[in-house]
């Protein structure tokens, strides 16, 4: 688990579990996410992570374990802790009959802005509309919007205060990808300035460009957690060369699979050391005056550590060396 001093977290949680009923959904996740963090939660459909995400937001009581966003309990502190949070549900719960000004002015006057003075929300507000496209439907009515523009009035709202904590759950689902573009842009602009995101996702390109750190839920618990290049890291690299059939490739690591194709044989080897694998494979290759041919070294991509994880059979403490038998 990772520790930080307690005034550089922005969210933590600690043996988190939460049940619905007699279905505990979430069953003992530790998370700590430090203030101005971009963070990632990403998971298998019913992993946990929406449950987790809104005990975060104080939505709900934990059931068990404990929980701190900001400096106090989101659920028992939740009229201090909201004003300081931007919060951007899987479903907005938006009165249909409002227009899109009718439904700003609403959120107006029931929020309270604990940051900047209140009398610039207005200015954010259309600031936001205008970037994200919707200046020119402030008098449609929210139910004749679409999918992808409830989406991004939603996130105007979630980021109107200018909140120390944004909360984003799958907030490009369903959105074309210039809408996703410009959310990521009005995203990206809050966290350079300095604002903790904590997101949502199911798409692993996207955390994988933006988070910093994320983790991966599976079955209500956390299966796999760190930066970027280590949650990447928790999958063997591959390496691959094709090679003339004949070309005897005793001195290689017994593990590496080789694929017979029309004219060559397409070698394949996993790594979990890729600089060491491949200098050993270039020497290899140069002792016995064997040509690489199409030679590829790339990283496990999120998807493949997904993969694995959701699959319940990730090992990483049995990593596959590829070449610690070269020659
Ligand atoms: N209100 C509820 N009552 C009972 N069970 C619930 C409720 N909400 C969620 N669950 C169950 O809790 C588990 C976790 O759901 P949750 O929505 O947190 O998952 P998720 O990781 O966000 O999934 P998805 O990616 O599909 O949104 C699921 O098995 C779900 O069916």
């Amino acid at each position: 688990m990772d520790t930080f001093p307690d005034d550089e977290i922005a969210i933590s949680a600690r043996g988190l579990r939460c049940a619905y009923g007699n279905f505990e959904a979430v069953r003992g996740v530790d998370l700590t996410i430090r203030n101005g963090e971009f963070f990632a939660l990403l998971g298998t459909n019913g992993a946990g992570k929406t449950t987790t995400m809104e005990t975060l937001e104080g939505h709900r009581p934990a059931s068990a374990g404990t929980v701190r966003v900001l400096d106090g309990d989101p659920y028992a502190q939740k009229a201090a802790i909201r004003p300081r949070l931007g919060i951007m549900l899987q479903e907005a719960g938006f009165a249909d009959d409002l227009t899109v000004t009718e439904t700003v002015d609403l959120w107006l006057r029931q929020s309270s802005s604990p940051r900047g003075a209140a009398s610039a929300r207005p200015t954010v507000i259309a600031e936001a509309l205008e970037t994200l496209e919707l200046a020119d439907k402030s008098g449609t009515r929210v139910k004749q919007l679409s999918g992808g523009q409830r989406r991004r009035l939603d996130l105007v709202l979630a980021t109107a205060n200018q909140p120390e904590v944004l909360f984003l759950d799958e907030p490009t689902t369903g959105l074309d990808p210039e809408s996703r573009e410009r959310t990521w842009a009005v995203v990206n602009a809050m966290h350079r300035a300095g604002t903790t995101v904590f997101l949502t996702t199911h798409y692993l390109e996207e955390a994988t460009q933006y988070a910093q750190r994320m983790a991966i839920m599976h079955d209500g618990v956390i299966a796999l957690s760190g930066s970027v290049a280590e949650v990447l890291a928790a999958e063997p690299a591959a390496i691959s060369f094709s090679v003339p059939p004949g070309v005897s490739l005793s001195g290689l690591n017994p593990q590496a699979t080789v694929r017979q194709e029309a004219a060559w044989q397409r070698v394949e080897l996993r790594s979990n050391r890729l600089q060491d694998d491949l200098h050993a494979l270039l020497a290899w290759a140069a002792a016995n005056s064997i040509s690489l041919e199409r030679l590829k070294a790339s990283e496990a991509s999120l998807d493949e550590v997904f993969r694995r994880v959701s699959s319940g059979s990730r090992d990483s403490k049995s990593p596959v060396s590829a070449m610690e038998d070269a020659a």
